[in-house]
């Protein structure tokens, strides 16, 4: 590892998907790290490549996909590198996942207790009792009443929230190093969801496990992310922490998506999305793909991809606007006004919003 802070290292990664019509790129050279403990969260539009990037990390990509290039680096290892077989036990053990809806994670035919106990007894080669032992705390810890009882139910006797409490606590049950959490809230109604949000953050700290969140919800990033990635069209186009990506967005496609994204608060509400359609992944564009729909687009971006220029130590935005020589520009109105609701749901105040030094590159406009 680069990094002893990082528990997990994704260096240019390309995957591609064979289809009839023919290559889609679907990763076009993406790079991050997860640091230990922290939790990272991945937005964009639908299409832009969250799922395949996590999906990829576990090992679970469809049979079309085709790895192009890049490592995963997990403890000093290449996911990538790894066979179907050492891709299950890394997944039993150390990489665990929750997905939106709890129905698919779980076994209808299988008692609760057994599909808690079951990783115990596969993974680590627990004995039964011990197993059932643990997964009865497991169930308590994350809220189940009566579990002494509860642990002989079928998943169809509990609520949605209830499922999803125990596909969290499936997930958990081994201590894994990692989570990644694939909308795991989006099926659920306000309150369960807030319910569910605490739930994992409080056992985030009680086991120290990173977790990758995939959402749509800006509510959720705010109140769960320490990190954010923005994905565009197989690309990381801005990465920072949740208040630089909240209070001070640097690529316009950023704007747009803070701009169009729903948040707790707003649901039901019309919200404005991005003007145009995401670019054709069978043949992505030249230059930064979000150029067609950028109404901030310079010459350039359509004829030379941006590098990351850098905002912050901890902030990047691969966009053309921040080049020196680029034209002064301000955010939009609504992401000024936006900022606003953020402290709200952040509980913080605004005065983090300052105009950040951006470093000299070498590239030519
Ligand atoms: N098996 C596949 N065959 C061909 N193309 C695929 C396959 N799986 C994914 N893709 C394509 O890869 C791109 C990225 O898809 P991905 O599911 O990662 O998007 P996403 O950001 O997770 O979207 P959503 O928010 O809708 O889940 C899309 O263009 C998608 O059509």
């Amino acid at each position: 590892m680069e990094n002893d802070k990082n528990i997990l290292e994704v260096r240019n990664l390309k995957i591609n998907f064979n289809t009839y019509a023919g290559t889609v790129k679907a990763i076009r050279d993406v790079s991050f790290d997860l640091r230990k403990g922290e939790t990272l969260a991945i937005v964009g539009e639908s299409g832009s490549g969250k799922t395949v990037t996590t999906r990829s990390i576990m090992g679970l990509n469809s049979p079309n996909a085709v790895i192009d290039g890049g490592t995963i680096m997990f403890k000093n290892q290449d996911l990538l590198k790894k066979t179907r077989k050492q891709m299950d036990e890394i997944r039993g053990n150390d990489i665990a996942e929750i997905f939106q809806d709890p129905m698919t994670s779980l076994d209808p035919t299988m008692k609760i207790g057994k599909q808690i106990a079951e990783p115990l007894i596969i993974h680590k080669g627990m004995k039964r009792e011990k197993a059932y032992a643990q997964a009865l705390e497991m169930m308590k810890l994350v809220g189940i009443e009566n579990a002494e009882q509860r642990i002989n139910n079928y998943p169809h006797q509990f609520s949605g929230g209830m499922r999803q409490r125990i596909v969290i606590a499936i997930a958990l049950v081994n201590y894994p190093e990692i989570l990644i959490a694939d909308e795991p809230t989006t099926a659920l109604d306000v309150t369960i969801q807030a319910q569910i949000l605490d739930l994992m953050k409080e056992l985030q700290a009680k086991i120290n496990t990173s977790i990758i969140f995939i959402t749509h919800d800006l509510g959720v990033v705010a109140g769960m992310a320490d990190r954010v990635a923005v994905m565009y069209a197989g690309k990381i186009v801005e990465y920072g922490t949740v208040d630089e990506i909240f209070y001070n967005p640097k690529h316009p496609y950023t704007w747009g998506l803070l701009n169009s994204m729903p948040t707790m608060d707003t649901t039901g509400t019309e919200l404005p999305s991005i003007p145009g359609t995401p670019p054709d992944l069978l043949d992505p564009p030249k230059g930064d793909a979000f150029a067609a729909r950028n109404k901030y687009a310079l010459e350039i971006d359509t004829k030379q991809e941006p590098p990351f220029f850098k905002v912050s130590d901890t902030h990047y935005a691969a966009t053309w606007l921040l080049d020196p020589r680029a034209p002064k520009m301000t955010p939009p109105e609504q992401i000024i006004e936006r900022q606003k609701h953020y402290a709200k749901l952040t509980h913080k105040t605004i005065d983090q919003h300052k105009d950040t030094h951006v470093e000299e590159q070498e590239e030519q406009l």
